[in-house]
């Protein structure tokens, strides 16, 4: 009998209590074996994959899993180790493999970066001069062992060579298409094998089909994949694209593979069209994207039910496997636990578990429809009807704000010199320091009622009042307090504006063992009270030198959250920068006139296509100024990026209209300023002179020749001196040595200068 078959593309890798996080950090800390840990990490993949059987999934993703990150799994299943590591070649060790991730006394880490447009971040691959080569089939163990441990028939993913090459460095851009060549004896040996197994479906991920390829790109691709499966013509494979629409459909569905993954949540508008005016092959299956995997809210089945008869007019069911949108890697696990949150919006939530019994529910009802199905399907709609009728979502009229500062920065330049009589390359920081474990137990504590809230303000302090020592020590120019009341710097503002919910145990992984509780935006944003005035003020009172205000911005509260999805996100970031700008008043109106306004997630939340980019930045940047407009002509808007390519939104940046920003350098140094000088950046900037994510602790030289560099093109009078980013995952050694290099580069460049 022919029918609906239901996939997934990946499952979280954290654990429901974050079981992997820790096991992970008890290895590196040496608290346990390599052998306990091989063990631990078994039986929480096998977990995983019988969670997924017990759903009732029809293929079950198997490889998906990783002790760090999917991508450097790609590289290392090749041998694709930096010289640097000292790798004598075969299989590769677990040591090397952290090293490759995290450093290691002899060698600087490989470079971490956003994994598309999410919060996600990958080890960049670096190809040196080495040709791949099969040293581990790692999908193939993990084939074979769902096949022993718990007779699954599991389906095999892999990230295809296309999309792991162009995320790579370390190579000659213009022999991409040669060195892509290298790799395809070796993706041919890999599902060879994978084949000889008997494996016979497998997922090929090429995300970056999604993306603006050229039609030459394109021609390449085509090419890759036709080589690829002259070389192993009976086994299934599925391409999967995920996050957008594809570019090349009508390329891409002439290949010949078994199925094409598509997202119908991103990209569903134009993936239909593509389907509706080029048709889909009836020899192969479409694999359909039809729950949010980047989102937390339950999928309205009435949508998805229409959705599937439109492509059920061009496929037959038996072509057509249902599956989320992309991996479940980026949604939290279950929200069986989650009793503390409101119950209008609970029942509106789908984590992972949630979304994969709305899998196997849409594809019984596509097998079985009848009055039954119709029922359960109407059934799982009410929540979401519910909370959209319900109170907590009354449309909010927005008040008028000026998005536009009183005076341009070339006035408002000389005033502020005047006002805060700094220092030329005044030094500052980015806001946090560390977070130790300590700090971490004493909010623990008072959440969890065990501390005294006068006992926990009384710690907070005196954390400030030593890291205001600190800095004054090491003689900064610009002091910040410290952050130590913050868990997170999304999280942290959501639990105090309104309109925000939290989960206790909604983590996602971020980079390696690190993980986020992205806070669930549900209804209207506004502002009840001053957030991070008191703080502030505390720090002030130590100190004759200014404390930055420090704030997260509007956009990147919107990105990290997750984001109700009945209203367009530009407003629901506007309502943020509402919000934002009462605190920034209160600030203000409390004495503090230089404030941060940070926006990390500016750049991530770009539209991987071209004719996007527009639309987004002019919002964004609006929310951005909504924020920050308002205030005297004194008083010095700060705002700070990291983990950023910059070139193709510099005018947005500039845009913003912030007085000072401090941005992530100290890894493309010489790009970055170049892009800055192109576009004659008329403002304050303050150019990152050190690596934060690595413990190494750079030394005076080393930044003054990155001082002296940018100086060389970036006028001096507008000129900062700060590390790359925020201080919490370094400790307090690193900190202080590092900073004091820092300051004492700074201060032998200023003697030595001439103020232009
Ligand atoms: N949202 C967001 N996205 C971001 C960044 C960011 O800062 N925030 N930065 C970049 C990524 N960088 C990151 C850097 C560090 C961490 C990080 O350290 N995460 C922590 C969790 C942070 C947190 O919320 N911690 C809570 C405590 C959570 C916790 O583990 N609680 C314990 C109990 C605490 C204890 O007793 O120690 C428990 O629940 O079991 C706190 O500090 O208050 C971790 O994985 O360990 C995450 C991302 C890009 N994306
Ligand atoms: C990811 S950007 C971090 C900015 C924040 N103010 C901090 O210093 O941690
Ligand atoms: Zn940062």
């Amino acid at each position: 009998m022919t029918s609906v078959k239901s996939s997934n593309i990946g499952y979280p890798r954290i654990g429901e209590n974050r079981e992997w996080k820790k096991t992970l950090e008890a290895f590196w800390s040496s608290s346990i074996s390599e052998e306990s840990f091989s063990i631990e990490m078994k039986k929480l993949r096998l977990s995983y994959l019988k969670n997924q059987q017990e759903k009732g999934i029809d293929f079950i993703p198997v490889g998906d899993f990783s002790y760090y990150d999917h991508v450097l799994d790609t590289a290392v299943m090749f041998g694709l180790v930096p010289n640097r590591f000292n790798h004598a070649g075969g299989k590769v060790s677990l040591s090397t493999y952290f090293s490759m991730a995290r450093g290691s006394a002899a060698a600087h880490a490989c470079e971490m970066t956003k994994w598309f447009d999410t919060n996600y971040h990958f080890i960049v691959p670096e190809i040196e001069d080495k040709k791949p080569e099969l040293v581990q089939n790692k999908p193939l163990e993990a084939f074979l062992e769902a096949k022993k441990e718990l007779n699954i028939h599991g389906k095999p993913v892999i990230l295809g060579p296309f999309s792991f090459l162009k995320l790579a460095k370390g190579y000659d851009k213009s022999h991409f298409e040669e060195i892509l060549q290298t790799f395809i004896p070796v993706y041919v040996q890999l599902l060879q094998e994978l084949k000889d197994a008997g494996v016979s479906i497998v997922q090929i991920d090429e995300p970056v089909l999604v993306t603006d390829l050229s039609d030459d790109e394109m021609d390449v691709f085509s090419r890759v994949y036709n080589e690829i499966c002259q070389h192993v013509p009976s086994l299934e494979i599925i391409l999967q694209t995920y996050f957008e629409a594809v570019t090349h459909y009508k390329e891409l569905i002439s290949l010949p593979v078994k199925g094409i993954g598509l997202d119908f949540v991103r990209g569903r508008e134009e993936n239909l069209a593509s389907i509706k005016k080029h048709g889909f092959p009836s020899d192969k299956l479409l694999a359909a994207g039809i729950l949010d995997g980047r989102n937390i809210w339950k999928t309205r089945m009435e949508d998805s039910v229409s959705l599937l008869h439109e492509l059920t007019e061009y496929v037959s069911v038996d072509q057509l496997v249902l599956q989320p949108s992309c991996s479940l890697l980026h949604v939290p696990i279950t929200a069986e636990n989650e009793t503390a949150i409101h119950p209008e919006v609970k029942a509106a939530l789908a984590f992972c578990h949630e979304k994969l019994d709305e899998l196997t529910l849409l594809t019984k009802a596509m097998n079985h429809p009848g009055e039954d199905s119709s029922f359960l399907l109407q059934t799982q709609d009410e929540a979401i009807n519910k909370l959209k009728a319900s109170n907590l979502r009354e449309r909010k009229e927005m008040n008028e704000l000026p998005s536009k500062r009183n005076k341009v920065f070339a006035d408002r330049f000389p005033l502020q010199h005047e006002k805060w009589k700094l220092p030329v390359l005044p030094t500052t920081t980015i806001g946090s320091f560390p977070q130790t474990k300590e700090i971490r137990k004493i909010r623990a504590d008072w959440r969890k009622g065990e501390l005294p809230h006068s006992t926990y303000e009384t710690l907070i302090r005196e954390e400030i009042k030593k890291w205001i020592e600190i800095q004054e020590n090491i003689g900064l120019d610009v002091l910040v307090h410290g952050e130590f009341e913050r868990n997170d710097m999304v999280e942290f503002f959501g639990e105090k504006l309104e309109g925000f919910a939290f989960s206790k145990n909604g983590w996602v992984q971020s980079y390696g063992s690190r993980c986020v509780k992205p806070p669930i935006i549900y209804g209207n944003v506004s502002f009840s009270e001053p957030m991070t005035v008191k703080e502030t003020l505390y720090a002030q009172s130590l100190t004759g030198k200014p404390v930055k205000g420090m704030l997260t911005g509007p956009v990147t509260i919107l990105n990290w959250s997750f984001v109700r999805n009945d209203l367009p996100e530009k407003e629901v970031a506007f309502q943020i920068a509402e919000a934002l700008l009462n605190e920034v008043k209160s600030l203000e109106h409390a004495g503090i006139e230089m404030i941060q306004v940070d926006e990390p997630a500016l750049r991530e939340g770009l539209p991987l296509k071209q004719d996007k980019h527009q639309h987004y930045l002019n919002w964004a940047v609006e929310a951005f100024r909504l924020s920050t407009s308002d205030v005297a002509d004194t008083t010095q808007i700060h705002t700070h990026m990291c983990y950023s390519d910059f070139e193709d939104i510099i005018q947005a940046i500039s845009d913003l209209d912030a007085d000072v920003i401090s941005i992530e350098t100290s890894r493309s140094h010489g790009e970055l300023i170049s892009s800055f000088e192109e576009t004659t950046y008329d403002k304050g900037i303050g150019l990152g002179v050190y690596d934060i994510h690595s413990p190494r602790v750079p030394d005076e030289e080393e930044m003054s020749s990155i001082i002296e560099r940018a100086l060389a093109v970036l006028p001096s009078r507008l000129f900062w001196i700060n590390p790359d980013c925020g201080l919490k995952t370094r400790n307090e050694k690193e900190v202080v040595e590092a900073l004091t290099n820092m300051t004492s580069a700074a201060k032998k460049i200023r003697s030595s200068i001439t103020i232009k």
